[in-house]
């Protein structure tokens, strides 16, 4: 019988039928959009224009890739870093060290393909390769869910996550039971969340730029877009890798096939799907256009990277003189709460930010197809739900004092909206 944890948290995600039921929706609706992307008329809604046979799916190629792939980004991660950050105190006290190396594993890996290139590597034959390597990173994500199940088992009740101990092996097996999974300083969890599927994505992206300039003669001004923002987005995680060490899926969620398989599998294959759609679906896009959508993509990152670091300064030392004018609440914890600056806008600036960002990302795809859209409509359902999730624990956590940060901060995410 596996450990469980004193009180139950309360169920999530609609308990273990709705795990069930995600753990198969999940991948359809990835390979759903990855066979639309290339289709004609580019559905969203609406069955696939055709079903891949396994011939389509499995190709051993893909899987070595795959695997060189996982391997690159794994020595990457114990190269020697930068600094090494310790994370957030544990129940038991302790805290875990984290290297900070993301950003050099970025650079390092643009000049191992840089390199490839010149010996003659074809980026451009990845995009092909997309729908048999999302589906090893299927795979993978499955069998790494259960090495992590497993692991759980041995761990000591103090190791476990508040969520994902309910004794169901459905739920727990989605939501992920061991808070840190690691073998020795390796941190599965950590690891996954900033590497392959990061990095990956970005990969896909240009993949998908260098193929578009093979069949077209150079890559159109939409795709530049895409690429740019996306590799900024990617390369500020990168270079504020420590500020992930303070974020939900890090403090407070397992680790198990929801992660595993949004890191390493939805993450580049999905997220990338504004490239894909673009390679097939060709658009002609204006200098005037892409300039407001330049603006809202920068009043999107400004939003979203003021509000992320004004929070972690904040956290790291609240007498920083950047942070230490802004006006507080305190809570029976000691910490205290920011009601104004970004803080006290909206109760979570950061997520506009990152919303407004999605917009940008769609909109070089013009307005003809829903389908580039589903990131900014996926994104806005993670963030309703994660920031109502978030709100749970602050209640738990700061108690009167949230409801006194409520009443002064109303809105949850758009100002007078919501
Ligand atoms: N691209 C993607 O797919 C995704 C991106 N993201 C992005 O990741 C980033 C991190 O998001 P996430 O981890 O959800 O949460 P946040 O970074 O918003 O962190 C929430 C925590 O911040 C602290 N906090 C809340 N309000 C205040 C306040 N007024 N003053 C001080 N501290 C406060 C609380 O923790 P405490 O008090 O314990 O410090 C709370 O639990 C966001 O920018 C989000 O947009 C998230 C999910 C997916
Ligand atoms: C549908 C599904 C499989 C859900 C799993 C959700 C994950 C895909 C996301 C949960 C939180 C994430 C974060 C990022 C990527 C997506 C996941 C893993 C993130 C690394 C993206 C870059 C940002 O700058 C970030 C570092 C703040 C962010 C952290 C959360």
């Amino acid at each position: 019988m596996a450990p469980t944890q004193g009180p139950r948290a309360p169920l999530e995600f609609g308990g273990p039928l709705g795990a069930a039921a995600l753990l198969l929706l999940l991948p359809a609706t990835m390979f759903h959009l990855l066979l639309a992307a290339r289709s004609g008329p580019a559905r969203l809604l609406g069955p696939p224009a055709y079903l891949p046979g396994l011939e389509a799916l499995w190709s051993p190629r893909a899987l070595l890739l795959w695997l060189a792939w996982l391997g690159l980004q794994a020595a990457l991660y114990l190269l020697p870093a930068r600094k090494v950050a310790e994370g957030q105190e544990l129940k038991d006290e302790s805290r875990l060290r984290y290297p900070i190396n993301g950003f050099q594993a970025l650079v390092l890996t643009a000049l191992l393909v840089g390199l490839g290139m010149s010996a003659g590597l074809p980026l451009g034959a990845l995009p092909e390769m997309l729908l048999p390597l999302a589906f090893v990173a299927t795979l993978t994500a499955f069998i790494f869910s259960l090495f992590l199940y497993m692991k759980a088992q041995v761990a000591p009740v103090s190791a476990l996550a508040p969520g994902g101990n309910s004794g169901n092996p459905i739920y727990d097996f989605f939501l992920g039971r061991e808070l840190n999974p690691r073998i020795c300083f390796f941190d599965f969890k950590y690891f996954c969340e900033l590497r392959p599927g990061l990095i990956g994505w970005v990969l896909i992206n240009m993949a998908l730029l260098m193929k578009e300039a093979e069949l077209r003669g150079s890559p159109s001004l939409a795709m530049w877009l895409v690429n740019g923002f996306q590799l900024l987005y990617v390369g500020d995680a990168l270079w504020h890798e420590e500020a992930i060490l303070t974020t939900m899926d890090i403090t407070h969620d397992g680790f198990g096939f929801m992660l595993a398989f949004g890191d390493i599998a939805w993450v580049p294959f999905t997220y990338s799907l504004q490239a894909q759609f673009l390679l097939h679906h060709p658009q002609s896009l204006g200098l005037p256009m892409a300039s407001v959508i330049c603006l809202i993509n920068a009043i999107g990152y400004y939003i979203f990277r003021g509000a992320n670091s004004q929070k972690n300064t904040f956290r790291k030392n609240p007498s920083d003189p950047r942070v230490a004018g802004l006006e507080t609440i305190s809570t029976a914890t000691g910490r205290k709460l920011l009601v104004s600056g970004w803080w006290g806008m909206v109760r979570h600036p950061n997520y506009l930010g990152d919303l407004i960002m999605a917009l940008a990302w769609s909109l070089p795809c013009g307005v003809s197809h829903l389908l580039p859209y589903f990131y900014l409509l996926y994104f806005t359902a993670l963030l309703v739900h994660r920031e109502a999730r978030d709100e749970r624990q602050c209640l738990q956590k700061y108690g009167l004092a949230w409801q006194e940060y409520c009443r002064r901060v109303p809105y949850r995410i758009m100002p007078y909206i919501y």
